[in-house]
């Protein structure tokens, strides 16, 4: 992100930064305010924020890292509001009996993992009872990708300056600045152009969902077919289906070892007892949840001219050249575990390093990408197109089964005619709404996801 001069900028972020802080205390006359200063621009920012806090009564020390390149105007106001100075040696009382620490030690300038004395403050910080309210962004974190290398600093809030930064979206990063407030500075006109992340929101959604007319027949609609489910893993393809039926196709096709179970579930299910080659006609394909090691209908499913996706099994058993190969557009939906395999490198590097995984794995088979877990990201193959991050969805979609509802869900949103790319934002989306419903604040099942997707479809289209 391009640096700005300081000045009207940086009054406007003090400003709105001193405003959360009034905010965040129960008063601000007589509280004891902290602020870790670094030499950039975002220590300026805590010191001009803390003058207004000194001005309204506060008693604000600022902990100066480099207190020969602190800014020096920004020091002089704060002074001249009351506020006082002190070294780094001294911050560990002044943190354990602050009632708002600023962290200010760096923003957007920060580059790779925290020095040392950095590191120390970080670590004085956790220990900390204060409230602690991030500048821009927790120090420590990288702006740009969500990743974390070594100590960051833990905030309650974080206030945001103009535009929400990657870091504050994708984990592990975004567990580290807690709440987020952005605060608009009036810098659009200085941002890119296209910026590196999209999050599509109720709106965006709502326009991109299909709508039967009075024209609209189940066929007209679009179908859907399932390849999934094996004797061993029959609930996968039950799941798939459930999610499928919500997804907005006319009619659904199942094709696979775990007719039974889906049919005494979902009697509406068309059957066919081929493989997807002679399946009859769809408009998309899901492929691999469930299907245990028989690799026929993947590739079946690729061989076949209409959208692909390709989930759980499935993307272990496709030939990446085949799907890169392809006409017809593909769409992955791997977890953590998944991507890993595809690249491979560890789950850990992956949950370390989403962003940068889901743009190689959609560079590598030519193909969308939805990875899903703590963050669910999407990547189309184009490098120019930002990458989505979802908005929705909560923890407790954790749970066998929820994927395979995302992908039947994707699946049918692919064959009513979404992108790929729309297809698994608007999936992701419903799927984390119909989770957050379906949990509200307690254990639920896959089963209770892919039921309450109609709720959610409701809640954004009208
Ligand atoms: N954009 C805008 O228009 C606006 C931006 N604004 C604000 O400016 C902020 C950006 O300010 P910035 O560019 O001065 O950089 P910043 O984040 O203070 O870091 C640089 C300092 O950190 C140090 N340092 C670096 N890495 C480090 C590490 N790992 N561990 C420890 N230290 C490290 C580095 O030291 P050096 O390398 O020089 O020794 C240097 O002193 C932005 O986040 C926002 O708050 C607002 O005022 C509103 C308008
Ligand atoms: N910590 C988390 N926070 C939010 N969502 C999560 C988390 N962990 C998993 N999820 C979501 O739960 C679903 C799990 O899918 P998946 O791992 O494929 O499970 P399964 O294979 O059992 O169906 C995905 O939609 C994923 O994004």
């Amino acid at each position: 992100m391009a640096r700005l001069p300081a000045g009207a900028l940086m009054q406007r972020a003090a400003a709105g930064l001193a405003a959360a802080c009034a905010d965040a205390l129960p008063r601000v006359y007589g509280s004891r305010v902290t602020l870790l200063t670094g030499s950039g621009d975002n220590g300026a920012d805590t010191l001009y924020a803390g003058a207004r806090l000194a001005r309204r009564g506060a008693s604000v020390t600022a902990v100066l890292l480099a207190p020969d390149r602190t800014h020096p105007e920004a020091l002089k106001t704060l002074l001249r509001a009351g506020g006082t100075t002190a070294t780094a040696t001294d911050a560990a009382p002044l943190l354990q009996h602050a009632d708002l620490v600023l962290d200010g030690i760096v923003g957007i300038g920060g580059k790779g993992g925290l020095r040392p004395e950095a590191t120390h403050l970080a670590g004085l910080l956790a220990a900390s009872p204060a409230t602690v309210v991030a500048v821009d962004l927790p120090s420590g974190i990288e702006p740009d990708t969500g990743e974390v290398h070594g100590t960051a600093v833990r905030a309650d809030l974080t206030i945001t300056f103009g535009t929400h930064k990657p870091g504050l979206l994708i984990d592990p990063a975004r567990a580290y600045a807690g709440s987020v407030r952005l605060i608009d500075i009036g810098l659009a006109a200085t941002l890119p152009h296209t910026p590196a992340l999209e999050s599509l929101q109720h709106a965006d959604i709502a326009a991109l969902l299909p709508r039967p007319t009075g024209e609209s027949d189940k066929y007209r609609r679009g179908v859907v077919g399932i390849a999934a489910g094996s004797t061993r893993y029959p609930g996968a393809a039950v799941l798939a289906v459930a999610g499928a039926l919500r997804g907005g196709a006319g009619a659904v096709r199942y094709v696979g070892a775990a007719t039974d179970a889906v049919l005494a579930r979902f009697p509406e299910t068309l059957i066919s007892h081929t493989g997807p080659k002679k399946a009859g006609r769809v408009q998309a394909w899901v492929a691999g949840p469930g299907a245990a090691d028989d690799p026929a209908p993947v590739a079946e499913a690729l061989a076949t001219d209409v959208p692909v996706l390709l989930d759980a099994d499935g993307l272990r058993l496709a030939d990446r050249d085949t799907v890169r190969t392809r006409k017809a557009p593909t769409l992955l939906t791997p977890h953590a575990g998944e991507a890993a395999a595809l690249l491979g490198i560890s789950r850990e590097e992956v949950e370390a390093a989403r962003l940068t995984a889901v743009r190689e794995l959609a560079r590598r088979y030519d193909a969308t990408v939805l990875l899903k877990g703590s963050t669910t990201l999407i990547a189309a193959p184009d490098p120019d197109t930002p990458v989505r991050v979802n908005a929705t969805g909560t923890p407790w979609l954790a749970t066998a089964g929820s994927g395979d509802v995302l992908s039947g869900l994707a699946g049918s949103l692919l064959a009513a005619g979404l992108s790929p790319l729309d297809a698994a934002s608007a999936a992701a989306y419903l799927h984390g709404l119909a989770g957050r419903y379906a949990a509200d604040g307690a254990p639920t099942s896959a089963h209770d996801v892919a039921e309450a997707i109609p709720r959610a479809w409701r809640d954004i289209t009208t």
